[in-house]
């Protein structure tokens, strides 16, 4: 492709967005919308989150890994329904920094994650924007008719799981911003977590047949699977002892004087794009087995109740936890850890 250093609207459209466009969906990106084909015996899933400079990632992270935390993000969320992907509809607010070559890094990012992931681009929306850059997608799955799992499942009885390890991401944070003392391939294993989250849509089929609710985490472990109890008109216990830990976050862990907080903090941190997950007891055998052919963690942390309401133990004893995740809240910071 020859250099260009117009970064223009159309010109993005069409050198950079048209190649990754669907090609019979997307209508090659010169019409006013895509077109969808229905599936006869699958429902449309469909879900939608942005990720701001500042507030998602950080203001000189490569734009290539935005691109690709951008669809991960929303991956994750079709992960936990058990949907399978297909497309998106992306997007772009461009801030002054995004010239040709970041636009470049931008669709790249795009491209090799549209490959991992085997979805398409559809559709979407390019404009500049003074403030800082920002973006969003869209993204459309098919779950078998009447078979996405919802948040509102589960049972008194139910087992709590979670897939992978949780608190990388938010260490990752802390590590991509120097404020983490731990050796240099910790500290860079913990910012990969932070910068390129990992959906877990390996575990798709497995949560169709067998998790009675599911989550992604984004807010953080506790927030997240409150948000399950509350839907499910339940109870959830989770013990903080049981938390599934990196290598890395276990290192942390080491150096902290107050395990008990630390604990918090790493199921409190969000940015882990794991599955929060609820099964009968007899379905938890089957999950494991899924998760090891995937080579993928998922561990037993819980128990749904009957009493509403989250309850967090470590050492038998009850945590009293006072922000479960992060909330965006109006205030002069914009938002804060909550
Ligand atoms: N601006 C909005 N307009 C309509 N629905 C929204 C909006 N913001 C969030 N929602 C809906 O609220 C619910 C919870 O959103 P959210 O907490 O962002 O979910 P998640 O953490 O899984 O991304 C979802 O059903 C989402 O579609
Ligand atoms: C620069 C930066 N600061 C703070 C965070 C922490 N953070 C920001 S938003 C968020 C929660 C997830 O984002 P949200 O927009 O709530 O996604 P959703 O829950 O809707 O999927 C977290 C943990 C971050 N990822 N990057
Ligand atoms: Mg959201
Ligand atoms: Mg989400
Ligand atoms: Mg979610």
């Amino acid at each position: 492709m020859p250099a260009i250093d117009v970064a223009g609207e159309f010109e993005t459209i069409e050198r950079l967005f048209r190649p990754l466009a669907h090609p019979e969906w997307g209508r090659g990106l010169k019409d006013d919308v895509g077109v969808l084909p229905s599936r006869p015996g699958f429902d449309l899933i469909l879900t939608k989150d942005a990720i701001v400079e500042g507030v998602h990632f950080l203001p000189d992270d490569p734009l290539d890994l935005v691109a690709r935390k951008l669809l991960r993000v929303n991956l994750s969320d079709l992960a936990a329904k058990g949907a399978e992907p297909f497309g998106y509809l992306l997007a772009c607010h461009w801030s002054g920094r995004c010239g040709w070559p970041e636009r470049e890094a931008f669709a790249e990012g795009l491209r090799q994650d549209q490959e991992s992931f085997g979805v398409h681009l559809i559709g979407g929306d390019t404009v500049n924007t003074p403030g800082p850059a920002s973006f969003s997608a869209t993204l459309l799955g098919w779950a078998p008719k009447g078979r996405a799992v919802s948040r509102a499942g589960a049972r008194p009885g139910d087992l709590v799981l979670v897939t992978g390890t949780i608190g990388d991401g938010a260490l990752g944070l802390k590590a991509v911003q120097g404020r983490l003392g731990l050796e240099p391939e910790r500290l860079e294993a913990l910012a990969d977590r932070y910068r390129l989250p990992q959906p877990r849509l390996e575990m798709r089929e497995a949560i169709l047949a067998h998790a009675s609710a599911a989550a992604d985490v984004s807010d953080g472990l506790l927030a997240d699977a409150a948000r399950i109890a509350e839907a499910s008109d339940v109870g959830l216990s989770i013990d903080l002892g049981r938390l599934p830990l990196s290598l890395a976050a276990t290192a942390w862990l080491e150096t902290r004087v107050d395990p008990e907080a630390s604990r918090v903090m790493l199921a409190t941190g969000g940015d882990d794009y794991e599955v929060v997950l609820t099964c009968p007891p007899g379905g938890e055998a089957a999950l494991k087995r899924h998760a090891d052919q995937h080579h993928l963690r998922l561990t037993a942390l819980g128990r749904v109740t009957a009493t509403s309401g989250l309850q967090v133990v470590l050492n038998g004893g009850p945590v009293e936890v006072e922000r479960l995740g992060w909330r965006h809240d109006a205030s002069p910071t914009v938002s804060k850890p909550g």
